[in-house]
């Protein structure tokens, strides 16, 4: 049994996922994507001491860890042209047009932007998923490794809060996903406030929000499998 808000949930570790949305240094490290955008990323690197604490317990408890590295291929014909919202909302998209030098660099496959922070390199056992857009059911093999697995619920840390973890639980909740996010395993894009906007619309309306302690608290007594 799981504490969270609204109420305690039931996680049978065979049947449940952790997800690790983003950990790239697009979101997480100086230099990257949204700090060169102008996001405040000061809370990343306890975000990124968190996330490693979440991950050896699930692994030690055998709970499926799944990453996502979230970005295109080196031309940006996944990112979409004019005629994709994505086009006009991405602020990566926006921050290269507006400085031509970045070109190519941010959230692109083979470059250090869309690598994974090296405190986070993926173990044997491990899934790593890649997703084109903020949620990580889009477009991507997300439901058939759960279905294929008999996964049902899922356990989110990551960055952003307000953007990709709170898409993907969202659309995880409309395909019968039961969503927890672990709200000190995460960190938002924009002022505090949109992350306690975030965390109160899953605890409300799509889902579930705990703590890292409460999920090394639960998921820590498990014998290693
Ligand atoms: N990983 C995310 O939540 N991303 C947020 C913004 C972006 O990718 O532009």
């Amino acid at each position: 049994m799981l504490p969270a808000r609204p109420e305690p949930i039931p996680l049978d570790p065979a049947r449940t996922a952790v997800i690790v949305i983003d950990m790239q240094n697009a979101y997480a490290s100086k230099g990257g994507y949204l700090d060169l955008a102008g996001f405040d990323i000061g809370g990343a690197a306890a975000c990124i001491q968190q996330i490693k604490g979440v991950l050896e317990t699930a692994r030690e408890a055998g709970v499926q860890v799944i990453y996502f590295q979230n970005g295109w291929d080196d031309q940006y014909v996944e990112a979409g042209g004019p005629g994709s919202p994505n086009w006009w909302k991405s602020n990566a998209l926006k921050t290269m047009r507006a400085k031509p030098e970045l070109q190519g660099k941010l959230l692109a496959r083979g470059q250090w932007d869309y690598e994974l922070v090296d405190e986070l390199a993926p173990q044997p056992g491990d899934i790593c998923l890649h997703k084109t857009r903020y949620s990580g059911f889009f477009n991507s093999q997300l439901d058939s490794v759960l279905r294929s697995r008999n996964i049902k619920n899922l356990v989110f840390v990551g960055i952003a809060t307000n953007v990709c973890v709170e898409s993907t639980l969202r659309d995880g909740f409309f395909l019968e996903y039961f969503g927890t996010v672990l709200e000190d395993a995460t960190h938002q894009a924009g002022p505090d406030f949109v992350q306690k906007a975030a965390l109160y619309n899953i605890e409300t309306f799509f889902g579930w929000v705990s703590t890292v302690a409460d999920f090394k608290g639960a998921f820590g007594q498990l014998a290693p499998k």
